[in-house]
């Protein structure tokens, strides 16, 4: 029941006023303008603004990186935000009521349109709208509008980040962020200068590099066949090169189906195939790690050091489904008697895994959340990724399911960002057979002799 009748709206010049305070830049610029005229007369008024216009043609011309990187987000967000219509007041009340992502004040009858806090671009192809919720509101209704909200603002996709209480992020899409194959950088020739608390793996939606810690962690790369699973394995491999060859970090392959990875059969500490060798290989590095625990405890120590006495081993699996789910059934038995006690206590003892997997489905997914970085690349069911990534990543928006089926898609795919939470389109670097031959040049020497005798 109404209790009172239609109620006197705000005045417009207190509104004005209170838009005014909010985008002090709308007054300061005229105002600075203003007072320099009248301080120093329209001749040198003029001349400043063309010099300043003049060094940023300079800058954008002498340094187009650094221009990239620094003036042209904020260029862009101010495009974005204040020169296409899309965020302009009046069509962003019409998109936002359409998503029925307003409220209306019960007495006044005054529609609540959510405010557009500010807009940031950091790359061409995706923008990210800081929006503050309005009360009532909860990030997850905004999550269940994301695709109304694609279709309204003709976006690709749109995810929903949550930035603070009543405060979401709108990452907006708008064309395909990676057109490009992305080169690796050279492998490091010294084994000090790698960090692998942060392995260079690709590029993000946002312009900025992709790095994932490997030590102490596990990697789960899931996509349907050509999704291109192997470049992020590669790209970690190539950062462990001078290590391989040092001899601090081991690298124990697991190829089932006997393809690409077996490039790596010389600088492995230990490599299998056939389902016989998968299971003893899987089995002594069960005992590695069994054997380190007693070291560690040895030498009095609580966390692992990476040492030649106590090498990072890195398990690299290719194709996890045959291993732990649909291959033969001694194969699938002897994996899942050791597989699981790797996954939950390796990590602290000097062993990392890296899985890749075709058809991520429970049964062959071993403790998924053990797995610190998981990769959604290509998927061919919308169930796939939430299998992979957690629950409710695709409608934050992960649409890995959506990306297209084509050789120009491969090593895309989502990561979910660790401190948000939220889904984060990214692209592996590409290694090419040259790539490739120079990992194993790099690895390879003076390890090879001891691979030749200890790998099978
Ligand atoms: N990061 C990448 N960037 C660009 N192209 C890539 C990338 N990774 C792979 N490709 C291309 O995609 C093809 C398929 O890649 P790859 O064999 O690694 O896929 P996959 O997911 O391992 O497939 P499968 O499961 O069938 O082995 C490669 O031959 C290469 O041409």
């Amino acid at each position: 029941m109404r209790l009172m009748g239609k109620q006197r709206k705000q005045g417009g010049e207190w509104r004005a006023a209170g838009w005014a305070a909010r985008h002090p830049g709308f007054l300061a610029v005229p105002a600075a303008a203003a007072t320099s005229v009248a301080q120093f007369g329209p001749v040198t008024t003029g001349g400043v603004v063309a010099g300043a216009l003049a060094a940023g043609v300079g800058w954008y011309r002498a340094h187009p990186h650094s221009w990239e990187q620094v003036a042209a987000p904020q260029l862009r967000a101010v495009r974005r935000r204040w020169l296409s219509r899309t965020y302009l007041g009046p069509w962003w009340g019409r998109v936002t009521e359409a998503c029925n992502l307003v409220t209306v004040n019960r007495k006044t009858e005054r529609i609540n349109v959510p405010r557009i806090i500010r807009v940031r671009s950091h790359s061409p192809s995706t923008e990210t709208v800081y929006v503050r919720l309005l009360l009532g509101q909860t990030p997850k209704l905004w999550e269940e509008a994301t695709e109304a909200l694609a279709v309204a603002l003709k976006a690709e996709r749109v995810g929903v980040e949550r930035v603070r209480p009543q405060i979401i992020a709108l990452i907006v899409q708008r064309s395909e962020p990676f057109t490009q194959v992305i080169i690796p950088p050279d492998i490091p020739a010294d084994a000090d200068t790698v960090s692998l608390g942060s392995v260079y793996l690709g590029e993000t939606e946002h312009d900025t590099d992709w790095h994932a810690p490997l030590i102490g962690q596990h990697w789960l790369i899931a996509g349907a066949t050509g999704s291109g699973k192997n470049s992020v394995t590669w790209m970690a491999l190539r950062a462990c090169a001078p290590l391989i060859r040092d001899g601090l970090v081991r690298v124990h392959v697991i190829n089932p189906k006997g393809t690409e990875l077996n490039a790596l059969r010389p600088v492995s500490y230990r490599y299998a195939e056939a389902d016989t060798d998968i299971v003893d290989v899987l089995g002594s590095f069960w005992e590695t790690m069994q054997a380190r625990k007693k070291v560690l405890a040895d030498q009095g120590r609580r966390t692992f050091e990476m040492s030649r006495e106590t090498p990072l081993d890195v398990l690299v699996i290719d194709e996890l489904g045959a291993v732990t789910g649909y291959g033969d059934r001694s194969l699938t038995r002897g994996a899942q008697a050791v597989l699981p006690l790797i996954l939950s206590q390796a990590r602290a003892l000097g062993g990392s895994v890296i899985g890749a997997l075709q058809e991520p489905t429970k049964d062959v997914i071993p403790q998924r959340d053990l797995f610190s970085l998981r990769v959604c690349l290509r998927a061919t069911s919308a169930g796939h990724v939430d299998m992979v990534l957690g629950d409710d990543m695709r409608r934050r928006g992960a649409l890995a399911d959506e990306i297209p089926n084509v050789p120009d898609s491969a090593g895309i795919g989502f990561v979910v960002k660790q401190r948000s939470r939220t889904p984060m389109r990214v692209r592996a670097a590409y290694c090419d057979d040259n790539d490739i031959a120079d990992l194993v040049r790099v690895a390879g020497w003076p390890h090879t002799e001891l691979a030749t005798t200890t790998a099978r």
